[in-house]
């Protein structure tokens, strides 16, 4: 796997620092393992983890540099895209956000086990955590990978991005008609949707896109909705 990573990195046109390439296999190896008794990911062959976790977490760092950045991972299930970011970016101040506490305490375990310092995790559902102080409006950066439709992402994610910072939601190439849908809510938000960048994934057929957001305003009061409203009425 290592080989893979290295060459697929190379290809992304992105260097990865000393060890981080080994602590990614062993990532995947634990992921694999522990994936025998706990769901984390549909994807068990090796070379496909390599790739469509490993590779496309890390192709986000072609449209944004995270030197020095904090960044919160909403929805980071068992760590994409947040983790190769920060063992890509070890300066990068990360916060990863799920509602399942187990995939969290788990991920805990992965630091320890890759000697990963200052992870912060919280357990939660991101749309009230967004509402509490210290969160809003506080982070350079928010991903999103699988999490929900982007209206929806929108809601949930912009509100942690401070006024300058960017949502950067990792999205399917073929995804225009959810981009429109979701313009319109994105301003209400305090969002203005920049030009999206492509990428291709070393190694497979998979063409992928980050959705760009700028913050240009704060978040007004109000936002994110409680879950059910934003499932039931999405802002559009
Ligand atoms: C399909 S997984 C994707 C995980 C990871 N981002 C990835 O790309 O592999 C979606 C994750 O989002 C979490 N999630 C969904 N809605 C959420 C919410 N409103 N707040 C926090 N976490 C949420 C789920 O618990 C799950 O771990």
């Amino acid at each position: 796997m290592t080989e893979q990573l290295k060459e697929g990195l190379a290809q992304l046109g992105l260097t990865p620092p000393e060890g981080a390439v080994a602590q990614m296999a062993q990532y995947a190896g634990l992921l694999l393992e522990q994936n025998k008794v706990m769901n984390l990911t549909a994807i068990k062959e090796p070379a496909q983890v390599a790739a469509l976790h490993f590779l496309d977490s890390a192709a986000l760092l072609g449209c944004a540099d995270l030197r020095g950045k904090s960044l919160v991972d909403v929805g980071t299930g068992a760590g994409f895209p947040g983790m190769v970011l920060k063992l890509m970016v070890p300066e990068l101040r990360l916060t990863l956000v799920d509602s399942l506490g187990k995939r969290l305490d788990w991920l805990g375990e992965v630091c320890g086990a890759l000697g990963l310092e200052g992870v912060e995790r919280r357990h939660a559902r991101a749309e009230e955590l967004a509402l509490q102080s210290g969160w809003r409006d506080s982070f350079d950066f928010a991903t999103a990978r699988a999490v929900a439709e982007l209206r929806v992402l929108c809601e949930i994610c912009l509100p942690y991005v401070k006024v300058g910072g960017r949502f950067l939601a990792m999205k399917a190439a073929d995804c225009d008609e959810e981009l429109s849908a979701a313009a319109h809510g994105a301003e209400l938000l305090g969002g203005r949707l920049l030009p999206s960048y492509r990428y291709h994934i070393p190694g497979t057929e998979v063409d992928r896109r980050v959705i760009v957001v700028e913050k240009v305003a704060p978040t007004p009061k109000g936002y994110p909705r409680r879950w059910a409203k934003i499932q039931k009425s999405p802002l559009s």
